[in-house]
């Protein structure tokens, strides 16, 4: 309908341009660029996902949260040369104030929990499963949008948090019938960078930029990554150092080259011992590679990644100690991770994991004839009130019909009300799967 002719609200839209003889011109039927509908198969699979995520984060102990999905834009506005600052979904709104899409939900979180300061009592373990944006060109055909559980567990300094997190995630892989032959988590800490960074002198804030250049090391050309870490002030010793540090796959290796003081091997190995005591050490390997892509994150990273090397990263992230502080709040202790809704479906696909989630509805009752129309409406309730789907035929339509529309809402059983029966107190009743057909009082039927 037309919008109100108020000021605060635009002027109402011309109703789809009619042409001369009142034909209208079909409005585009398609989403915006970038962006999904959801009809009832889609969203059939969309919330089998989500409950999944929901299942695990209760099986933690998580609380559900939840922000807007448009927030001041100063919240992603980072200097560290991140992909996802360069796509920010942004615009400036009619008050003229510049507000962003959420590209991810981190930042909300902490902008949260800056905001609820002491009336929280830590540790905070939160998730959330909410609708991220950016803005590419779509010459690059990619979805502007995606779905993401996040789990996020606040005021934990020690790697217990990263362990605990990575146990829900393979957690849910399992739940979904991803296994560890399938699917691994490289881990390594970002704290093996700034180690040996600082042999080379290398200043601390351009520590964020270090790490997402060298996050681009497999998609850009190694000479690339060179001469940007050269341009963030890096002599061509410490990149050789770097990159050499990078290839390390092995914590007895790492520590031959870092020490056993630092706090990066003391993190690595504590948390390999207690993925030990989680059961899932054959889900995590050492990687020095893994950095990620976003600044904020201070220590141990992980990411999900398909052993067969077809997928982009599954699902990642890591400890996030300095991100409240630098919003302004108190200097909090934090880890957590993203997980999409699109690389694991298609992961999905390839293993042969979808599931198959069809319409279920237990009832469909249907009047014989016209005047009886309140008569089923009437069954409907009392099956409604115990609980039973109900699909109720709401017109008069032939019995070829509803047994067609029965078998594609694939119902359990066919609930008949005839006037013979009716006049009994009785309808009939056809469980569709046996054909098993029977008359039953209105009062006992369950
Ligand atoms: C595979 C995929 O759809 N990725 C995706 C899609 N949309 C996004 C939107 C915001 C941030 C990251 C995003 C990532």
């Amino acid at each position: 309908g037309s919008g109100r002719s108020g000021a605060l609200s635009a002027p109402p839209l011309p109703p789809a341009s009619e042409g001369e003889d009142n034909t209208v011109e079909k409005i585009d039927v398609n989403p915006p660029k970038g962006t999904r509908d959801f009809p009832p198969e889609e969203m059939r699979l969309r919330n089998w996902l989500f409950h999944n995520f929901r299942e695990v984060s209760r099986l933690y102990g998580f609380e559900e949260v939840d922000f807007p999905v448009l927030e001041s834009e100063s919240l992603f506005i980072r200097k560290a040369g991140e992909e996802i600052r360069d796509q920010l979904y942004c615009f400036e709104d009619r008050g003229n104030r510049r507000v962003a899409l959420r590209p991810e939900l981190t930042p909300s979180l902490a902008r949260l929990i800056i905001q609820k300061g002491k009336s929280l009592s830590l540790p905070l373990k939160w998730f959330a499963v909410g609708q991220c944006w950016r803005y590419e060109r779509m010459t690059r055909g990619r979805r502007r949008e995606h779905y993401q559980w996040n789990m996020d567990i606040i005021g934990v300094p020690q790697v217990t948090a990263e362990a605990e997190l990575i146990s829900s995630m393979v957690t849910f892989f399992k739940r979904i019938g991803i296994t560890a032959s399938d699917v691994g988590f490289k881990v390594s800490s970002r704290k093996v960078l700034q180690e040996v960074l600082r042999l080379y002198s290398v200043s601390k804030d351009s520590f964020g930029k270090v790490c997402i250049i060298i996050d681009k090391i497999e998609k850009i050309p190694v000479d690339e990554v060179k001469k940007e870490l050269k341009s963030v002030g890096m002599s061509d010793m410490a990149i050789e150092e770097l990159l050499q540090v990078l290839s390390v796959r092995s914590l007895t290796k790492l520590e031959e080259i870092l020490g056993s003081e630092g706090e990066a091997i003391a993190d690595l190995k504590q948390l390999f011992s207690l993925a030990e005591k989680f059961g899932y050490s054959e889900w995590i390997q050492f990687d020095a590679s893994v950095v990620r892509g976003l600044a904020y994150y201070t220590g141990i990273v992980f990411e999900g990644f398909d052993r067969e090397g077809k997928l982009r990263a599954i699902c990642g992230g890591g400890r996030y100690d300095q991100l409240l502080s630098t919003f302004g709040g108190d200097d909090i202790p934090a880890c957590g991770f993203g997980f999409g809704d699109a690389v694991i479906v298609e992961l999905l696909k390839e293993k042969g994991l979808l599931p198959e989630v069809g319409l279920e509805v237990e009832n469909i009752v249907c009047a014989l004839d016209v005047d009886l129309q309140g008569a089923a409406a009437t069954v409907a309730t009392i099956l409604r009130d115990k609980g039973q789907s109900v699909d109720l035929v709401l017109e008069s339509k032939p019995l070829k019909w509803v047994f067609k529309r029965a078998t594609r809402i694939n119902a359990r059983r066919l609930i008949l009300v005839g006037n013979t029966e009716w006049q009994k107190g009785m309808v009939g009743v056809k469980i569709l799967s046996s054909g098993e057909q029977y008359e039953i009082k209105l009062d006992d039927l369950e």
